[in-house]
């Protein structure tokens, strides 16, 4: 389990690792992101700042439903074989594959992801950013931040998955990111 800035632990259900990508293979996976036909984040009629495309399946949040969208490309099948070996998956479990790219200013608001799927593995690339983590307790929220350093990832299950949510706050330079999840077994579209 990877631990704060003072060494605590951060959450049980959380991974992390921070060379999941080598620095000589960012830039073109930033270049790869940029290439892609993004489109600015949707939820119920409201536009988003950050820019997003999604594979495999894709939940679309103005009409609550997951449908089957674009096959992953080639250049994300070497990245999705690495980061199912670090969440300890198969290697044809990680259905969806979500790009991101947040420009200045641009964050993602608290949530949990949608529970259609089950482990989330993200790969943060650019510039680094904070993930903090929520969860409600008697009064108000019990807390924890987690750094997302360029070329690291992390592996959300479990209590982390489910029983906390997360959010990115806006920075000054651009991070991309690339999202990995499964499905649950429950709730796999047949
Ligand atoms: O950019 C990230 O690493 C997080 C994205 C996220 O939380 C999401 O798409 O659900
Ligand atoms: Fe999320």
């Amino acid at each position: 389990m990877p631990a704060d800035l003072f060494g605590t632990p951060v959450l049980p259900g959380l991974a992390t690792v921070d060379d999941l990508i080598a620095p000589d293979e960012e830039a073109a996976l930033i270049a790869a992101i940029d290439s892609a036909p993004l489109s600015p984040f949707r939820f119920q009629g409201w536009t988003g700042k950050r820019l997003t495309a999604s594979y495999g399946w894709r939940y679309d949040f103005d009409t609550a439903r997951l449908g089957e969208t674009d096959p992953m490309p080639d250049w994300l099948t070497p990245l999705k074989a690495r980061a199912a070996a670090f969440a300890g998956l198969g290697r044809d479990d990680l259905v969806q594959a979500l790009l991101i790219r947040y420009d200045p200013g641009a964050g993602i608001g608290w949530h949990r992801d949608r529970p259609v799927f089950e482990h989330v593995v993200g790969i943060s690339l650019g510039a680094p950013a904070v993930m903090r983590l929520r969860r409600r307790i008697e009064r108000g929220f019990e807390r924890r931040s987690l750094p997302l350093p360029p070329c690291g990832a992390y592996h959300l299950s479990d209590e982390a998955r489910h029983g906390w949510e997360h959010s990115i706050a806006p920075i000054e330079e651009t991070r991309w990111s690339i999202t990995f999840r499964s499905f649950t077994d429950r709730e796999r579209p047949r």
